[in-house]
């Protein structure tokens, strides 16, 4: 079954108003593949604006983190409400800089999957191995205890996209190939045909994410398995817009 190719652009901890409308102006201007779904992440201080300038109904605004409660004494967090009443209807979890830096486990990122999820916004649920786990032969290992843990809360994959993110990937300028990364992809999914049945598994879209930029995207082209990308860096340049259409 054909899959929506999907991009989403994390802006990590980058931008201000004006870099921000800059990236949504290009695309509210470019003409963009109607079969394709792109989702900005901005810094949290700016979903609200970032969303108000959003002009096509293909692009939506989403949020980079969301936290496991409702609301309540949690200095710092947000929670999923806060982010959907600023316009976010995606929200990125379980990303490698949440588990390293951050300390998330795998329980933690299954625990926001399953609330975000229940209060009605989109997860992009990233998971990949470090370069020492890639060097130990233990990808597939640590790619399906992550999606182990997720899978043990969460049924319904309808509003989940997984995002393959090898660690050694992220922001190095050493992308994946795309037959490695289709080779990882078809293994993410079969794992996710054994787990939630075969459907479940050709639904849901499976990004790569690492490194992916202007020119190397459209090598991914021809990969079955890869139904787009979620891209840092590149997602603050104009070649965003090359990536959204590397489909072209
Ligand atoms: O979420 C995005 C990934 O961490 C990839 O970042 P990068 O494109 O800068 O390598």
């Amino acid at each position: 079954m054909a899959r929506t190719f999907f991009v989403g652009g994390n802006f990590k901890l980058n931008g201000t108003k004006q870099s921000i409308k800059e990236i949504v102006e290009r695309l509210n201007q470019a003409s963009l593949p109607k079969d394709c779904e792109v989702v900005l992440c901005p810094p949290a201080p700016y979903l609200d604006y970032a969303a108000g300038l959003v002009s096509k109904s293909q692009v939506s605004v989403g949020a980079q983190n969301a936290y496991q409660k409702a609301a309540g004494a949690f200095t710092g967090e947000n929670s999923v409400d806060q982010i959907k009443d600023c316009g976010a209807k995606w929200v990125i979890l379980g990303h490698s800089e949440r588990r390293t830096i951050f300390g998330e486990d795998d329980k933690t990122v299954a625990d926001k999957t399953k609330f975000a999820l229940d209060q009605g916004l989109g997860v992009i649920l990233c998971i990949g191995e470090t370069l020492e786990e890639k060097k130990a032969g233990v990808t597939l290992k640590v790619v399906e205890r992550q999606l182990d843990a997720v899978i043990a809360q969460v049924k319904d994959w309808t509003n989940v996209v997984v995002a393959y993110e090898p660690v050694w990937a992220i922001g190095t300028g050493l992308a994946a190939t795309p037959e490695d990364a289709q080779e990882i992809h078809a293994s993410i999914r079969e794992y996710l045909a054994k787990k939630l049945g075969s459907d479940v598994a050709e639904k849901t879209r499976i990004l790569y994410g690492g490194s992916a930029n202007g020119s190397n995207a459209s090598t991914f082209k021809d990969k079955k398995d890869v139904d787009g990308f979620l891209v840092g860096g590149a997602s603050l340049k104009p070649e965003f817009v090359d990536i959204v259409n590397s489909r072209n």
